[in-house]
């Protein structure tokens, strides 16, 4: 094995945003006379972006919002949560102590997400996580997952183009995205995974964060 870069999802990986995701669509569904997510409801909708997003919320609560009403709204969604962007949003159990003693060994880290890339900044910014991370790359990337382009782009921006690189993810378009880039993929099974995380189709499922590095270690073996 070569030398090793390690690429991230965020959303249901390595935080849990959902919470503060719901109050900012709850707002927005109340402006618009809609009745109000749960948050299983919520988890359900999270993975491909915020177009996405609006476009499944409104969807589930009524008449589907028409193609020139998405955008609009996306920025009025995005207005709420930049407002709050993590006040109930927590970083997973052992997450930080495994980027860092990733990070301790040497190895570049990424992540390569479908949220927009200002809000995944100001996220990550409110949490203290921007420090672990030598490139970030939002769902504003043209070519976004399961487009595998997503990720080797990220690998780029992180200078860790010739080595050995692995993802991470908690959903089927971390899996899609993954494979189309050629890399091996660990997902998390405590995420927003809309199946049975056993059928991703990873190379290894992980329950825990801190069980990271043994995952990794068997994925290149
Ligand atoms: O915000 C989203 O829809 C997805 O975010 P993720 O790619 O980090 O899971
Ligand atoms: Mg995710």
């Amino acid at each position: 094995m070569g030398a090793l870069a390690v690429v991230f999802d965020l959303d249901g990986t390595l935080i849990d945003s959902a919470p503060d995701v719901r109050a900012a669509l709850n707002r927005l569904l109340a402006e618009e006379g809609r009745r109000q997510l749960s948050l299983p409801e919520v988890q359900e909708l999270v993975g491909e972006g915020a177009s996405a997003l609006i476009e499944r919320a409104w969807a589930v609560t009524g008449d589907a919002a028409a193609e020139t009403g998405v955008k609009p709204l996306v920025e009025r969604y995005l207005a709420h949560y930049r407002a709050h962007p993590a006040d109930h949003t927590h970083v997973y159990d052992g997450v930080v102590a495994e980027l860092e003693r990733l990070r301790a060994a040497g190895i570049p880290l990424g992540i390569c997400t479908n949220k927009p890339h200002r809000m995944t900044e100001i996220v990550l910014d409110a949490l203290g996580l921007a420090k672990h991370f030598a490139a970030v790359l939002g769902g504003d990337f043209p070519r976004r997952k399961p487009d595998g382009e997503h990720i080797r782009e990220t690998l780029r921006r992180m200078g860790a183009e010739g080595r050995t690189a692995v993802y991470v993810g908690d959903s089927i378009t971390d899996v899609r995205a993954a494979r189309d880039a050629g890399l091996p993929v660990v997902a998390v099974s405590y995420g927003y995974a809309r199946m049975p995380p056993e059928d991703l189709g990873a190379d290894i499922l992980i329950d825990r964060f801190a069980d990271l590095g043994p995952a990794i270690a068997k994925v290149l073996a």
